[in-house]
């Protein structure tokens, strides 16, 4: 596990470009500030290339697209392909409308993506695993997760981090699970969202990819449970501005102590 990871963050406060959605924007824009990157969002074509070069990295999140903002979230793939820039996409609902999962498909096909990023219902759907997934949640399956995300990051060529109760990382050959976790990230709507931007600002250092990907998750997944561990009642409302807060306020010995994972 690359700890260091996290203090580069904060030295180099990577641009981090999002296309994010109306429901959980400003959680993912704090989220990504409150990490140690500089969010951008961005819903026009036009401006698609010059958003991509000043960038660091790419978070294309499919929470609410429009068939109409499509030929932008092409054209940023491509761009972010031209300029060697990191993509991660997060595939909302994939498992769940059948639309969705034909675009994003179709998206996957056109650009390459750095990491997908996605519950166990979603990873499931892009690897052709049978799966019931619920709306935006991951629903329910009994198909091995760790292997449906070795098939995605190899059918995709990407690392796949799968989130869940265990978040597994995988390139398609090694696999991390990171055990820390809090039930509140559930009541918590865009605790995904945010998960897949932290991806992005890790991306953002340079670092490679399955590393940083490993330390975003563990470094998430730790800030929550801190969080949890530290309320008085586990609340909802109060969730989310705490984990802004922790995203803050976690430094690497922090991570250390605390982090609870597996790495194969
Ligand atoms: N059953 C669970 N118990 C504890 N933590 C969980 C559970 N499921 C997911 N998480 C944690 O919640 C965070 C978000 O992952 P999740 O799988 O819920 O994404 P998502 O379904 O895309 O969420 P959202 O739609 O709210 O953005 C991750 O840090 C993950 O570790
Ligand atoms: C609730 C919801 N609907 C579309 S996107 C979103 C936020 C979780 O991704
Ligand atoms: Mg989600």
């Amino acid at each position: 596990m690359k700890f260091e990871l996290l203090d580069q963050v904060r030295t180099q406060n990577p641009i981090a470009f999002n296309i994010s959605n109306f429901v959980t924007v400003q959680d993912v824009a704090n989220g990504i500030n409150a990490i140690g990157g500089s969010p951008i969002m961005s819903e026009e074509i036009n401006e698609a290339n010059a958003m991509v070069q000043m960038s660091n990295s790419v978070t294309i999140n499919l929470g609410a697209f429009t068939e109409a903002q499509l030929d932008q979230i092409k054209a940023v793939g491509l761009a972010a392909q031209d300029n060697f820039k990191p993509v991660v996409l997060d595939p909302v609902a994939v498992g769940a409308v059948a639309y969705r999962l034909e675009r994003c498909n179709q998206l996957l096909d056109e650009f390459p993506v750095t990491v997908i990023r996605g519950n166990a219902g979603e990873v499931a759907a892009l690897a052709d695993v049978e799966w019931q997934s619920k709306g935006i949640d991951a629903g329910d399956g009994n198909a091995d997760v760790v292997a449906m995300a070795k098939a995605l990051a190899n059918k995709r060529n990407c690392v796949v981090v799968l989130s869940g109760k265990t978040d597994v990382i995988t390139d398609g050959s090694r696999v991390t699970q990171v055990y820390n976790q809090t039930d509140l990230f559930k009541l918590h709507v865009g605790s995904g969202d945010m998960l897949s931007s932290t991806i992005g600002v890790f991306l953002g250092t340079g670092a490679d990819p399955y590393e940083a990907a490993q330390m975003a998750s563990l470094t998430f997944a730790v800030a929550g449970q801190v969080v949890a561990n530290k309320m008085e009642q586990p609340l909802a409302g109060s969730f989310g501005p705490r984990l802004i807060d922790e995203l803050y306020l976690i430094n690497k010995s922090t991570v250390e102590a605390v982090g609870d994972f597996k790495e194969g």
